[in-house]
Parts: structure tokens; C-alpha cells; sequence
């Protein structure tokens, strides 16, 4: 969906006519309510209306190129700043949607969370059938664990329906949303009054009658199982008269597989009536299953926020005169390199935390650098005066001077074996090199604008590029050729990393947002947004399950790779972030700023 594409929807929830077709227009062209909240929210859909109030797909504008998030608008103005940080709180689960803001606006009060891509379980029962029993089985083995997970925190759903649980990418990849009829059991309200009670059709006796316990959420849920396999609606599966369950007349089954015949034993005990003979909590639901079917079922749990703290801030004692461009990590982990527009490189022993010695030979500023991945004395510096020079770092003298490039030599990395050089150029061309005699191997020519950032696939023959035209180009080094472009980021692309284990490019930029394509489709998955300014440098976690991410708005962001959530922000710098590396062992991290330091942060 973009935002070019669609109508504005109008907020106001008494407005007759909200559909806008002035994509421009502030206010709604029928009532004259906004169409733009706290200067940066478009409305294109109504995605629901409850007793609560509204909920909108909607576009937020103050990222750079437009990001969808949904927008929940209840009727009245809440004072409930404790609810909202229980949501916030209920959000660090990897499966249950970012909260990113709320806040008041025209008399109503509003949430903004994360859009979560993929199809709700009514809207694949529509389109697909019947679920299996197996396929029954893997939704209940993904989401009692959530419901475990927010029961622990004290919160009964209560609107728990095919609607409300989003399937990403299979049905291992399960969101639950919607907590607006969520209730904190110690307290007579969450968000909304207790008059809402969720969906009838789905809502446990008990919570009928507004006396919600925790199993009525797994009451719901089983509920939703029946609808699935059978593909009837809940109402048709009761038999009033007898007051009883008669959904097996409707499930074409004779029970014959084993998961069929421990599926209905499961089935039975969330959906009874009976307080006392349902399931008391997801747990014990969850331990049945285990014990029928002979295996441990793995719970995803919310990522724990990370605090890291600043261990030691790097000044040079001759002092650095000048920002820092670019910082890299022997592969031993015992030096640290940096290079900035003081034309220097300083080399720190990170035992000591000192600046052990200079070198000196480039004309112009030095922009990038990148160890031997397997020689710790070989170093390789890239200078706007166009040189790239190759350094022994034993004997502190210069190997030799590579010469080729018209311009400033932004990026450089070694291949994973050390045998090929890359560098990337302002004049819009990656050269790649033999290190030993410095010759050139060839060109690589295809960007409309300077290359700002390159990467090596640390699993297959590829290179990654990134430039100023917001494009990332695929090279293939066998054939030497383009593979493919990836498009996607609306401002230049300024940083770019392949995971550890070859499955994902990280790719950042001047549109603030950071992108994660699969390398086996070269599809974008996931977009990363939260830094407010240019995002300026990425790298990955030894284990490829976190994403560090460097910024022009001074920080350094942590982000847990499985869900897209920030897990820890890093703050210190008093200027722009341009560079971060890991140790790897993944024990600190080492950001360069303009400030003229270098930070390590350590883990507490
Ligand atoms: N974070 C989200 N990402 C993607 N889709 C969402 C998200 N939140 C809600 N939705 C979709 O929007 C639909 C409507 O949202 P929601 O259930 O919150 O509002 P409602 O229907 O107005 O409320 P209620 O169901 O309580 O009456 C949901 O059923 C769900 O499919």
C-alpha cells in the first residue's frame, strides 16, 4: 500500500462522508475535523470499529519515506498512563505488536503501534479452508505461550477471535492484537469501561456474564480452534437446548491420526463450560500437550531490554583533531583502528584502552578502513585524496599505494579470505583488488551516485553495494557481474552488513529507516525504524540475532533481529555516530562519533 495510491480517512467518528480524496487537504472536506494528527498521521482505513472506538491503518509521516502503523482511537480521553505502560510492557513479547506512542488530541485518545504484515486467522480461514489438525495443533503451540506470557503479567485479553490474531509468515509467526478490552484482573478496568466484553461468539460463559478469569482467554481460543477446523461458526457449533458443544458432528474426521485424537482431547478442555474441569491456565494446557505428544514445545519469550553502559571513552593524547570517519576491529580484538579528516589513522591496544601510535602518509581525509581478516598487522585505509594504501602494522611502514579510483575512497573491505580488496568510491564505481600486489581485478560500474558503504557475503561469492542513488546493487564475483538492485530506501543508502550467517543484509540510510533483506530472494522483510535521524552504520551480533545500528542522532540502537524490536539504546556521543563495530566474542561495542572519541560499551 502507498500513500500516493489510496484516500484520506477523516478521524472524527460521527463524520458521515470520511472518505477524502484530496490527498493534501489538512482538514476532512465533509466535517472539517483534522486529517493529520500531531503533525504526522494520515489515516487510509478503517480497520475496525469497536465500543471502545476506532482503529485506522495509517501512515506516519514523520519517517522519512511513510511508514504504516495502526492507529486505535478510543471515544474517551483516558487518564491511564499505568495501562499504557502495561501495554508497552506486554509489547516487548515478539508477539504481540510495538506500542510506539499514545497521546490525546481533539478530545479523543490515541495508540500508535507497529503494523504488523500478514493476514488475520478469518480472513485465511476465507481464503484457504478448513484448517488440519496439525495446523490447529502448531496455532495452539504458538500462541498459549503468549497468553502464558500475559496472564503472568496479570492481563486477561477478553476479545481473543480469528480477527485479532495476525499470521506473518506461517503459523509458527503469530501475533495477538487488540488489547483494548484487556483487563488487569487486580483492577475492575484496563483500557476500556467493563461494560465491553469482547465478541460474544467467542467470549466464555463466565465472561458473559463480566466475571472474566484468566481461562476464559484459553476458552476463546479454543473457540476459535472449532471455527477453524470446521470452518462453521461458533454459534452453529453449541446445541443451546442441551447446552453442549456438538462441533465433532461438524469436523469431518474419524479420528484416526494421533494428532487428530489428541487435538480433540485438548479442544475439549479449553472449550468447557465448566470452570472446573477447563484448562486452569495456558501452562497446564501447554504441559498436556507436551506429555500427549511426547515434545518439548519451545516458548518464545520477549527479549530482554539489555542495558549497556559506557566502559571507556577514547581520546587520543595527542588528541584527534577531527571527527571520526571509520573505526575497525583486528580480528584478534586487540587493536582498534580509527581515521578522520585529520588525515590520520590511530591505532588504540584495547588492553590498555590507549592510543598506542599514529600513522601518517594521506594527503586527504581518511574515510574508511578495514583490517587483514586473518593478518592482524595488515591494515587497508581509503582517503578522499583517492589513494587506498596498505599498511604493516609490525613494521608501521606502508606496503603500497593503490591507485585507481577518481575520487574519495568512502568504503573498503576484505574479502572473507583475505584474498580480494574492495573499495567504493565517490566516483560512483567499486574497484576490487589483489591486496598482496595491489593490482586491480576489475571495476564494478552501475551506480548513479557515489558508493557510500560495500560488504562481502561472508557465505557466498557476493558483494553488496550501497550509494547515494538509494540503491543497493548484488555483484556476483565469479561472473563479476550485477545479480540484482534492491530498491526500496527513499534517501542515500549509507550503511550495509550481511549477518554473520549469511542469511540477511542490513542496509541503512538517509530516509532514517534500516531495511533487512533475505539473501535468498533478495525480498525486503522487515524495515526498522526509531532512529529520528540518518541512520550511518550497521553491524550484526557474533550470533546474527542482534543488529547495531549507529546514527546522526548521536545514538547507537540495539535491535533484536527475530522480532524487529529495540532491545537498547547506547547514548554518550555529543555528535553524530558515523561508525560501530563488535568485539567477536560480542563482549563490547565501539562506536566513532564527530565528537573526535571512540566509545566501548560493555554489557552490565
Ligand atoms: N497492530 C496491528 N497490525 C495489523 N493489523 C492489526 C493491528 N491491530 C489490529 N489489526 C487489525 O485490525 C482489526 C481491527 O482492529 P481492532 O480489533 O483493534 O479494532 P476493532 O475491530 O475496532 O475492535 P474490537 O475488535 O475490539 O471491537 C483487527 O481485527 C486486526 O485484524
Amino acid at each position: 500500500m502507498s500513500l500516493e495510491g489510496g484516500n484520506l480517512i477523516c478521524f472524527n467518528p460521527s463524520c458521515n462522508k470520511p472518505q477524502n480524496y484530496d490527498r493534501n487537504s489538512l482538514t476532512c472536506q465533509f466535517c472539517g475535523f483534522t486529517l493529520l494528527l500531531k503533525n504526522r498521521y494520515r489515516a487510509v482505513k478503517v480497520l475496525g470499529r469497536g465500543g471502545f472506538g476506532q482503529t485506522f491503518l495509517a501512515f506516519d509521516l514523520a519517517e522519512n519515506s511513510p511508514t504504516l502503523c495502526v492507529i486505535k482511537q478510543f471515544w474517551q480521553v483516558l487518564d491511564r498512563g499505568d495501562a499504557i505502560d502495561k501495554l508497552k510492557e506486554l509489547a516487548k513479547h515478539p508477539q504481540i505488536p510495538a506500542v510506539r506512542e499514545s497521546f490525546a488530541e481533539n478530545g479523543y485518545f490515541y495508540l500508535v503501534q507497529k503494523y504488523i504484515t500478514g493476514k488475520n486467522l478469518a480472513i485465511l480461514l476465507g481464503e484457504k479452508g478448513q484448517f488440519s489438525a496439525a495446523e490447529v495443533w502448531q496455532i495452539l503451540e504458538n500462541l498459549l505461550p503468549v497468553l502464558q506470557f500475559i496472564h503472568s503479567h496479570q492481563i486477561i485479553h477478553r476479545d481473543i477471535k480469528p480477527e485479532n490474531i495476525i499470521q506473518r509468515k506461517s503459523l509458527n509467526d503469530l501475533f495477538l492484537v487488540d488489547f483494548s478490552a484487556a483487563k488487569l484482573v487486580t483492577e475492575t478496568s484496563f483500557v476500556v469501561p467493563e461494560t465491553t466484553i469482547g465478541s460474544a461468539e467467542y467470549a466464555a460463559p463466565e465472561q458473559v456474564r463480566g466475571e472474566a478469569v484468566f481461562s476464559s482467554d484459553l476458552y476463546s481460543l479454543g473457540v476459535i480452534c472449532l471455527n477453524l477446523l470446521t470452518g462453521i461458526r461458533p454459534f452453529h457449533l453449541f446445541d443451546l437446548a442441551n447446552n453442549c458443544w456438538v462441533w465433532r458432528n461438524y469436523w469431518l474426521s474419524d479420528l484416526t491420526s494421533s494428532v487428530e485424537y489428541d487435538l480433540a482431547q485438548i479442544l475439549d478442555r479449553l472449550i468447557e463450560p465448566s470452570l472446573e474441569k477447563r484448562f486452569p491456565s495456558a501452562e497446564v494446557a501447554l504441559t498436556e500437550m507436551q506429555k500427549l505428544r511426547g515434545k518439548k514445545i519451545p516458548i518464545s519469550v520477549p527479549p530482554p531490554t539489555q542495558t549497556w553502559e559506557t566502559y571507556a571513552t577514547l581520546v587520543g593524547d595527542g588528541g584527534i583533531f577531527s571527527g571520526i570517519n571509520a573505526i575497525a576491529l583486528s580480528p584478534d580484538d586487540k587493536m582498534l583502528a580509527s581515521v578522520s579528516d585529520d588525515r590520520t589513522i590511530c591505532l588504540w591496544d584495547i588492553s590498555t584502552i590507549k592510543e598506542d601510535y599514529t600513522i601518517k602518509g594521506h594527503t586527504g581525509k581518511v574515510k574508511s578502513v578495514a583490517f587483514h581478516p586473518h593478518s592482524p598487522n595488515i591494515l587497508a585505509s581509503g582517503s578522499s585524496d583517492r589513494q587506498i594504501k596498505l599498511w604493516d602494522l609490525q613494521k608501521r611502514e606502508e606496503i603500497h599505494t593503490i591507485v585507481g579510483h577518481n575520487n574519495s575512497v568512502n568504503a573498503l573491505a576484505f574479502s572473507p579470505d583475505g584474498q580480494i580488496i574492495a573499495s567504493g568510491s565517490a566516483d560512483k564505481t567499486v574497484k576490487l583488488w589483489h591486496p598482496e600486489t595491489g593490482e586491480q581485478i576489475t571495476t564494478l560500474s552501475g551506480a548513479k551516485l557515489g558508493i557510500n558503504a560495500i560488504a562481502f557475503s561472508p557465505i557466498s561469492p557476493l558483494l553488496a553495494s550501497a550509494s547515494s542513488d538509494r540503491i543497493v546493487q548484488i555483484w556476483d564475483l565469479i561472473k563479476f557481474e550485477l545479480i540484482c538492485t534492491l530498491v526500496g530506501h527513499t534517501g542515500g543508502v549509507r550503511a550495509i552488513v550481511f549477518s554473520p550467517d549469511g542469511k540477511l543484509l542490513a542496509t541503512g540510510g538517509e530516509d532514517r529507516t534500516i531495511r533487512l533483506w533475505d539473501t535468498t530472494n533478495w525480498q525486503c522483510n522487515s524495515i526498522l525504524s526509531g532512529h529520528p535521524w540518518l541512520v550511518s552504520a550497521l553491524t550484526f551480533s557474533p550470533d546474527s540475532q542482534i543488529l547495531i545500528s549507529g546514527s546522526w542522532d548521536k545514538t547507537v540502537k540495539l535491535w533484536q533481529v527475530s522480532n524487529e524490536k529495540e532491545i537498547a539504546m547506547l547514548v554518550g556521543h555529543t555528535d553524530l555516530v558515523s561508525c560501530v563495530a563488535i568485539f567477536s566474542d560480542g563482549s563490547f561495542i565501539a562506536s566513532g562519533s564527530q565528537d573526535k572519541t571512540i566509545k566501548l560499551y560493555k554489557q552490565n
